[in-house]
């Protein structure tokens, strides 16, 4: 199986990384616009081949996308990242331009892929990707809702003193510093909710420590983080490439589910072979509701800003 990464940055070199060591495809291309960087990447990347021990096919290439013919699975994580302060959808100026080119090409030379966006404004640039690619909605994926729930169940073991491999948790909605929602009613440590072990206040402060997980990395990092995006897209691709059907969170085309249309925003889906195999529409109870509604305001207002390139 053959997965191309666009931006062999910090975080897509990082995905690539993760997803050679953990043997996910059998050859990875990596894509840059910056000449050699991305063959260097996929160099270093190969020569921890023999002391990792896999045989993961790497592929640098500075902007020939002849390389990607025939991916598998492509993902776009060209674009700038934010810098302390910022937001993320203060990227979209530069990083739409970015993507839709880059999605254009990829799809040239690979007409069946599978599509993860990763750029920020990411709900925005998977919008974008659709509308721009014309594909069906299964193929179309944003990558949000899996990190967002890593932090979330990062934040839970912390607070509850108990390993993160023992808590389930979900982030839903935009992955913006305001619009993520994550499910503190559903959230279980073994099975059990975990509001038996914390108290609303402290519920309330994982959730808020959830909601701005990227914004500390930056302020601490002086740009956005790149380990954990780069293991959650490596947990998506996996996902896809071995037909898991787990459900993620992830940021896709609405039609009526949650009360939008649309609109790609996180939502728990099962993810397999063809990408998006179902959207799984739970029940929210009302405030989780009233969130999503203004979750989705917030996105839909920042797809507003497309108008220019999506003509
Ligand atoms: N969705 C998420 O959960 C998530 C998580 C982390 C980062 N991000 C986003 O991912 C993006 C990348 O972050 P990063 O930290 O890797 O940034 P980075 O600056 O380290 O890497 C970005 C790479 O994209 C390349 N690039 C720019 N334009 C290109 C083009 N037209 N074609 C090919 N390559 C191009 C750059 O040369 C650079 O190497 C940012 O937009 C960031 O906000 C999203
Ligand atoms: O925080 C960012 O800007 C990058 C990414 O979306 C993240 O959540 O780490």
């Amino acid at each position: 199986m053959k997965v191309t990464i666009v931006g062999a940055g910090n975080v897509g070199a990082t995905c690539a990384d993760a997803i050679a060591y953990r043997r996910i495809a059998s050859e990875i291309v990596l894509v840059d616009i910056r000449e050699g960087f991305a063959e260097g990447k996929a160099l270093d990347i190969m020569q921890t081949q023999t002391t990792l021990g896999f045989n993961t096919k790497m592929v640098g290439s500075t902007n020939d996308y002849a390389k990607t013919a025939n991916s598998d699975v492509v993902v776009i994580t060209s674009g700038i990242p934010r810098k302390p302060g910022m937001t993320r959808e203060e990227l979209i100026g530069i990083n739409a331009g970015i993507v839709k080119s880059v999605a254009e090409s990829l799809l040239q030379h690979s007409p069946e892929a599978i599509f993860v966006i990763v750029s920020n404004p990411m709900d925005t640039m998977t919008y974008l990707t659709f509308k721009s690619l014309g594909l069906p909605k299964n193929r179309i994926i944003g990558m949000g809702g899996t990190l967002d729930s890593s932090r979330f169940k990062t934040y839970l073991s912390l607070a509850l003193d108990k390993p993160a491999n023992d808590i389930q948790g979900m982030v839903i909605g935009g992955h913006g510093d305001t619009t993520m929602i994550p499910l503190t009613r559903l959230a279980s440590y073994n099975g059990v909710p975990v509001s038996e072990f914390l108290s609303a206040a402290e519920l309330e402060k994982v959730s808020a420590d959830t909601m701005v997980g990227g914004a500390t990395l930056t302020g601490l990092l002086g740009t956005s983080a790149w380990y954990a995006p780069g293991a959650s897209v490596s947990f998506l691709v996996d996902s896809i490439l071995n037909d898991q059907k787990k459900m993620i969170p992830c940021s896709v085309y609405l039609e009526g589910e949650y009360g939008q249309s649309d609109i790609c925003i996180g939502v728990p889906c099962i993810i397999g072979k063809n990408g998006v195999e179902k959207i799984v529409d739970i029940t929210l109870n009302a405030d989780e509701k009233a969130k999503f509604a203004k979750s989705a305001d917030a996105v839909r207002a920042m797809n507003g800003d497309l108008k220019s390139i999506l003509g």
